[in-house]
């Protein structure tokens, strides 16, 4: 990956709150990165550093090899959406989508011929002389993505622009925002708070915890192997088991369990030093349920509850006093409530993470 993007120790304070915090990282050219984070982690504050509407406090940001961090906002050529259109309502859909090149002084004709083109992007060419007021929600969020578009910017910021949307009309323009990232190969910076969203649309995400990035990776790499306990829990569902490492030799380390239990999980470097404490991460999907004490990674368990869900069942089990939760296929052998069995995992389903 070439780096397109590159924030280099980027840090932002607020008076004396930190809100960005030492971020390091690269976006390679044409990628689909979102910032996943809870409420306050810093994702707005971030793309608001890159765009320039804000200065770091230290720290420098690349963009295709020029630092950027002192430009002012119309010398960086980015394209900006928000969540609310930000439309002008007195001007009609062609004279919303042509300001920005008023503005930078180009002419009519050319104006006129980058008008056409950003609606036809957006499939809403023929809606161009009406006003802001006289559309939908959806078509006004078009809208505002045609106007990003119409300078021909080579990085697309967007903030939450989907949120104000109901379900139906998000998840297609989630469609089209991924499709116009592939056919215009855009490098899009993509803020949400929705993980679904993130994890459908994304090449890679950023997770975002007090102003950090905790992990950087592709959706099934954040899913699949999270490196810290915040991004297990943040992204999906998971029982963490907690204990002791052990040992670690071919790829396998040893976790003792609060219980005295031993388990195997497959892993490259550990997080942790022999002897200090990890989690054993193991996804719901993950837990097989069987009647072999004798297997590897078993815990014995009681079904405390189960919820249909329609196309699977939710089990919820006490294993010792600890909750853990199994999700089952309905065609899996039945398990009355109140029963014993024994939950067991494979070594290369389960990730250790640092509590
Ligand atoms: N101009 C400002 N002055 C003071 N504090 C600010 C300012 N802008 C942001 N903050 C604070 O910085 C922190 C990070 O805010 P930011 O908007 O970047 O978070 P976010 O992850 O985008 O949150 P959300 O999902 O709620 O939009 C918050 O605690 C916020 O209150």
């Amino acid at each position: 990956m070439d780096s397109f993007i590159h924030f280099d120790a980027v840090s932002k304070s607020f008076g004396t709150m930190k809100v960005v915090d030492g971020l390091d990282f690269h976006v390679g050219r044409g990628e689909f990165v979102s910032l996943l984070g809870p409420s306050g982690s810093g994702k707005t504050t971030l793309l608001m550093m890159l765009a320039g509407f804000e200065t770091p406090t230290s720290g420098a940001i690349h963009v295709d090899g020029v630092r950027v961090e002192r430009l002012p906002p119309y010398k960086r050529n980015m394209g900006v959406v928000f969540q609310s259109y930000a439309l002008f309502p007195h001007m009609t859909i062609a004279e919303n989508i042509a300001f920005p090149l008023k503005m930078r002084g180009m002419g009519r004709a050319e104006r006129e011929s980058r008008v056409t083109r950003a609606l036809d992007l957006v499939r809403l060419g023929e809606l161009k002389a009406r006003r802001p007021a006289q559309l939908s929600g959806g078509q006004q969020q078009r809208i505002a993505l045609a106007r990003s578009l119409v300078y021909e910017p080579k990085v697309v910021l967007m903030d939450e622009p989907l949120s104000a949307l109901d379900k139906q009309l998000r998840e297609h323009m989630q469609l089209e925002i991924r499709e116009l990232h592939r056919t215009l190969g855009l490098t899009v910076i993509f803020v949400t708070h929705d993980q679904g969203e993130a994890l459908t649309m994304s090449d890679r995400v950023a997770v975002l915890n007090r102003g950090k990035i905790e992990q950087l990776d592709t959706p099934s790499g954040l899913y699949d192997h999270p490196r810290t306990r915040f991004v297990a829990e943040f992204i999906g569902e998971t029982n963490l088991l907690e204990g002791t490492l052990r040992a670690h030799a071919d790829g396998l380390a040893q976790v003792e369990l609060a219980q005295g239990r031993v388990v195997a999980c497959r892993t490259g470097a550990p997080p942790a030093a022999a002897g200090e404490r990890v989690m054993v991460s193991v996804r719901p999907e993950r837990l097989r349920l069987g009647s072999d004490p004798g297997a590897a990674n078993a815990l014995p368990v009681r079904i405390e509850d189960d919820v249909y869900h329609g196309d699977h069942v939710r089990l919820h089990l006490d294993c010792g006093g600890q909750r853990l939760v199994a999700r089952t296929d309905r065609r899996d052998e039945a398990r009355p409530v109140g029963s014993d069995a024994i939950a067991g995992f494979a070594p290369e389903d389960c990730t250790l993470v640092l509590p």
